[in-house]
């Protein structure tokens, strides 16, 4: 049986208190706990790839709002959901239709829709169209903000880093006001609702579709909500596919690129997928979902950080001084990714 990691936060989400400039400051009583968690962490991220979170601390009253109101909003009419629809050379908010999107460069059709909550101008479904939508979408991102400090915390205590709050300080969006006229920090976390539809059964979709190809996520971890439908899978370090079954009450989280940068390839960014079930049971049900992409501050520089875990690449210490001056930031990359995924 493959090692599945599932970290329990208790003790560490509950307890600690936020200090001048939003850093976290832990209890001095609590200190072993974290650094316990952390290492788990480090087991998980460096030896998977992956992990479930328990006692993480989000309400399941939040959760199960959130996949109330994206089912009713996926159902309004095409008509309706058309007047929210995401321009991507404009902004990274609203919703994404069928096939506006694809994830792997050799995909046919990717069978799914998404609604993204991201970026500062936002707008969503007026309320006789849908009563909440909007309100209890940034719920869910409130909550994921929240629970992500703590994540970040724990992922500089399991690097070692010199100085642990360093993820924290990279995100100073996590404290800033997006409606303040005054805030200059941008950022491109993304809370993303989807659905996807039952396969229809007349398949009048292209060979080779599939709802999710394969990809990493561009950011620095994923947070992802999923129902019980199944069928999103993880390759593990070893290149092996392994079915992320949902497990109740637990958040699956993913590494992504700019973690995997940082840290040198040490925590790799996770290879996942969304499969169309074999079974004519299981393609009759739509499944829904939620990932919350976070991302650091847009100017965030991204070159391998100095830690005892983080190796030192193949090409030597001046191919990383290199990238230590030139540096690519988080919107770089992040912006690169997004515009190879999109068909106009
Ligand atoms: O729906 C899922 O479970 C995964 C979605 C995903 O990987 C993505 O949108 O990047
Ligand atoms: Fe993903």
């Amino acid at each position: 049986m493959d090692y599945i990691p599932v970290i329990d936060l208790k003790g560490v989400v509950d307890k600690c208190v936020e200090v001048e400039n939003g850093v976290l400051s832990i209890p001095k009583s609590d200190v072993p706990t974290w650094h316990r968690v952390a290492a788990e962490i480090r087991k998980a991220l460096n030896g998977i790839g992956f992990m479930y979170l328990k006692n993480h601390g989000i309400g399941p009253e939040v959760i199960s709002s959130a996949f109330g109101a994206s089912e009713t909003f996926f159902k309004l009419p095409v008509a309706t959901k058309s007047k929210y629809k995401k321009n991507p050379e404009i902004s990274s908010h609203g919703w994404v239709q069928p096939g506006q999107e694809l994830l792997h460069p050799n995909s046919v059709f990717e069978l799914r829709e998404c609604f993204d909550v991201a970026g500062n101008e936002r707008f969503y479904p007026t309320p006789d169209e849908h009563t909440n939508f909007g309100e209890v979408m940034e719920k869910l991102e409130n909550e994921g903000k929240r629970l992500m400090k703590k994540l970040l915390k724990l992922l500089g205590l399991s690097l070692e880093l010199e100085d642990t709050d360093y993820f924290i300080k990279c995100s100073r969006h996590l404290d800033s006001d997006r409606n303040d006229p005054q805030n200059t920090i941008t950022n491109e976390c993304d809370l993303r609702a989807i659905y996807y539809p039952a396969i229809p059964n007349d398949l009048q979709v292209p060979t080779g579709t599939v709802r999710c190809a394969q990809h990493t996520d561009y950011e620095i971890l994923t947070l992802l909500f999923q129902d019980d439908v199944g069928g999103l899978e993880v390759n593990d370090v070893n290149g092996k596919w392994i079915p992320a079954t949902p497990i109740s009450n637990t958040i699956l989280v993913n590494t992504g690129d700019l973690l995997q940068f940082w840290t040198n390839g040490y925590y790799p960014a996770t290879l996942h997928r969304v499969v169309i079930p074999e079974k004519e049971i299981g393609r009759k049900m739509g499944r829904y979902s939620f990932a919350y992409f976070f991302a650091p501050d847009d100017n965030t520089p991204i070159f391998p950080l100095r830690s005892n875990f983080i190796p030192i690449s193949d090409t030597g210490r001046a191919a990383e001084e290199e990238s230590e001056r030139q540096p690519i930031t988080a919107y770089q990359h992040i912006m690169e990714r997004v515009k190879s995924a999109y068909q106009y």
